[in-house]
């Protein structure tokens, strides 16, 4: 057989089965037959099948009868020297209309068109709706992820407004009304009890890569080597960093409630406006005096968090200092502070002490200390005030790898973490769901 016997044997093909679907979609109607749809016996099956078969056959019998009489009809339609042989490609207008047509309601495209047949489509046509079919799956997908995101963004999945609504039901507040920030890591929210007292809420997003990459913080704090429940959860870690400095006097809030990942404590602020971060105050308000004032605080939160409570904050900035009205600072975000137990403490120390000394210098704040005279003072260590801070410190870790800056690491760790666990006994005693239990 040669190339151009095969070309056209293939050509007859193609055009046999082209008009195969014309005639299908021109002879189709629907019929409903309710005795086919019985419940049916293994008997009357068979017999079924028979009559099926027959049907089959007849059906195609009535095809090609039609499809012969119709290409009669076009031999006699057709215009003089026009032979019924000639070849009919791909690219026959009303072939590809119909097949764009069947292609467009059947199966590639996404948009919904009902379930139409027989139709034409020209190729200008299909070609648009398939583009603005493709554009508007990607629209929605775009769509979908925005919906998707702006749930993450505020945090609040149904879980926790399942809890949110179980704290208003204990009377813990009887409102959450509205976000006070959202940052990388949480949604921070309102609540109100009696009107009176507010309440902030931070809800932790635990499903954010950030938290994994920030096991740094707590992979070598001695107080989460072993209880996994705890080690997880950066809302407990913040819940017990604020109870120990709440204890000590610290200008911070006051923690309230955890659970999971969401920590109810007080709010810093006034008639329901969360004090500003010192990054957001107005400085050029500020007197010379007042500044130094602002940084005297901030000196004394550092010295008190080492000395008397034997943490360093480890992330402390002008983001995470607030200012009340009445020019007091107060330390949040101490999800990440740490024990001085952890080998790194001094380093994440001299970091925090980086920070607030370039911060306080660029507001004009006057006598700033030095870094070293600062790390000096927290510390009690003696550092050259000649030389760089951070290079003196890792030479001091290095050569006093066994010296442990707190002397009584073991015992106020088990103390902590049994009061913790006996508070968390007594939080869920008063639970009215255990009346029913
Ligand atoms: N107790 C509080 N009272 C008033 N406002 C608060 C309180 N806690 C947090 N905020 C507000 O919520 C913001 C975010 O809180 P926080 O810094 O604890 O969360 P974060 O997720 O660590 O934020 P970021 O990633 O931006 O540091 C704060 O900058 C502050 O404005």
């Amino acid at each position: 057989m040669t190339d151009e016997e095969v070309a056209l044997a293939l050509q007859r093909q193609f055009d046999r089965e082209s008009d195969v679907a014309r005639a299908v979609v021109s002879s189709s109607t629907v019929q409903f037959t309710p005795d086919r749809y019985h419940p049916k016996t293994q008997q009357e099956t068979d017999s079924e099948d028979e009559d099926d078969d027959a049907l089959r056959q007849a059906a195609t019998d009535m095809l090609y009868a039609k499809l012969d009489a119709e290409n009669a009809s076009d031999e006699r339609r057709r215009p003089a020297g026009e032979s019924s042989s000639s070849t009919r490609s791909k690219h026959d207008i009303a072939t590809s209309a119909h097949r764009n047509a069947d292609k467009t309601f059947n199966d590639r495209n996404s948009l919904p068109t009902g379930d139409m047949v027989g139709d034409k489509i020209n190729n200008k046509v299909y070609n648009k709706l398939m583009a603005f079919g493709k554009s508007e799956t990607k629209r929605q997908m775009r769509q979908k992820d925005k919906e998707e995101k702006a749930t993450m963004d505020t945090s609040v999945d149904s879980d926790t407004r399942l809890m949110l609504l179980k704290w208003i039901n204990q009377e813990v507040f009887d409102s959450v009304d509205g976000i006070i920030a959202t940052g990388k890591e949480s949604a921070v929210l309102h609540a109100a009890k009696n009107q009176e007292t507010s309440y902030a809420i931070k809800v932790y997003k635990t499903t954010l890569s950030e938290f994994k990459n920030r096991s740094e913080y707590v992979k070598d704090d001695f107080r989460f080597k072993n209880p996994r429940g705890v080690l997880k959860i950066w809302a407990e870690r913040e819940f017990m960093n604020l109870s120990r400095m709440a204890k000590n006097g610290l200008p911070c809030p006051q923690p309230v409630k955890v659970r999971r990942n969401v920590l109810v404590m007080s709010f810093v602020g006034a008639d329901g406006l969360a004090a500003p971060r010192l990054k957001n105050v107005e400085w050029e308000f500020f007197t010379d005096e007042e500044r130094r004032a602002v940084y005297d605080q901030v000196q004394s939160i550092m010295c008190r968090m080492y000395k008397d409570c034997l943490l360093v904050h480890a992330d402390l900035s002008e983001f995470n200092l607030l200012l009340t009205p009445d020019n007091k600072v107060h330390v949040i975000d101490v999800s990440q502070a740490m024990d001085l137990s952890h080998p790194r403490c001094l380093q994440f120390l001299t970091r925090d002490i980086h920070n607030i000394i370039a911060f306080f210098t660029r507001i004009g704040t006057p006598n700033m200390p030095t870094a070293v005279q600062l790390f000096n003072l927290i510390t009690q260590l003696e550092m050259a005030d000649d030389q760089d801070l951070l290079v003196q410190v890792e030479q001091f870790s290095e050569e006093n790898r066994s010296v442990d800056l707190r002397h009584d690491k073991s015992r106020p760790a088990d103390m902590e973490l049994k009061k913790y666990n006996e508070e968390k006994k007594v939080n869920r005693g008063v639970s009215p769901a255990r009346e029913y239990n």
